[in-house]
């Protein structure tokens, strides 16, 4: 069995793969100080809680904070005598190599989802992840990752509101009942939603009127259903595109890589 480990700057998920399903899903802040037997504990804990018999043979990376690679291999190879492969790094091979600047890195979670969804859809998409950051991912007709949009995250842009504004609260984002806000907390979560809904709709248009040809727009994220509830953003919605991303990457490696 493949376990799938998806690393952002807020949150780390890990889920495992037994060729045909995932079997459970464990999510967990991200912390690089968090040791090889930490996730151990924390890992073997929720699959006994779940369960779950997951014999691991092989690990997948995905992760956005490098720091917290080291201690993840250890954690691979020490308890599933295993080396994982990590997105990004040379020994892994993508199924349709990113065409960009030379010299520019992209971030893995952006590799993986492209690989995800152009399995799923193929190609003329724009994945929009939200996410630490919110992301738009452009895959060509072909699979490449030829590009994309880095806005900042709705959690985040929430959290920079509340700590440079004295009299700001902090509050969750969540769909309010009118666009003119009677009360300081509705005035935020207008901006943020509909500021949101504006976002993403204006960046998909531009996008689309970039690129000549006809594009699907795939959301995910945790955040995607919700915006879906306040205008037409997505052709589709999917939870765990990024996962599947990382599967297609790793049958991909096991046929045409070192693995
Ligand atoms: N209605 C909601 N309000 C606030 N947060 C929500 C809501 N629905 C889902 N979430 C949050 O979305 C997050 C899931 O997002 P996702 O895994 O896509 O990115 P992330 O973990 O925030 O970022 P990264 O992957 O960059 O670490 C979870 O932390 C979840 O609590
Ligand atoms: C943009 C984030 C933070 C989104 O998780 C990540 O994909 C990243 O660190 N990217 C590196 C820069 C790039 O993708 O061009
Ligand atoms: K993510």
């Amino acid at each position: 069995m493949l376990l799938c480990i998806d690393c952002g700057n807020t949150n780390t998920v890990f889920s495992v793969w037994d060729g045909s399903q995932f079997l459970c899903t464990l999510r967990t802040s991200t912390e690089h100080q968090r040791t090889a037997d930490q996730y151990y504990v924390w890992y073997s804990t929720l699959i006994a809680h779940h369960k779950i018999d997951a014999m691991i043979t092989d690990v997948i990376i995905s992760s956005t904070v490098p720091r917290v690679v080291f201690n993840l291999r250890v954690f691979a190879d020490r308890y599933f005598n295993t080396r994982p492969l990590v997105v990004g790094r040379p020994d892994c091979l993508l199924p349709v190599p990113p065409r960009v600047d030379q010299g520019t890195s992209v971030g893995p979670d952006r590799l993986v989802n492209t690989a995800g969804a152009y399995d799923r859809h193929g190609g003329d998409l724009i994945v929009v992840d939200f996410g630490t950051a919110t992301t738009f991912d452009v895959v060509a007709e072909d699979g490449a990752y030829v590009g994309g949009v880095i806005a900042p995250g709705v959690n985040l842009s929430l959290e920079a509101l509340h700590a440079a504004a004295a009299a700001l609260p902090h509050v969750d984002v969540t769909k309010p009942q009118a666009v003119i806000g009677t009360n300081t907390v509705a005035c935020m979560q207008s901006g943020i939603f509909w500021g949101y809904i504006g976002l993403v709709r204006g960046i998909t248009d531009r996008i689309r009127g970039e690129y000549d040809r006809p594009m699907q727009i795939i959301g995910t994220g945790g955040l995607a259903p919700l915006f879906a509830t306040g205008d037409v953003l997505f052709d589709t919605i999917e939870d765990d595109l990024t996962m599947h991303g990382l599967t297609v990457i790793h049958a991909y490696n096991k046929e045409n890589g070192t693995l």
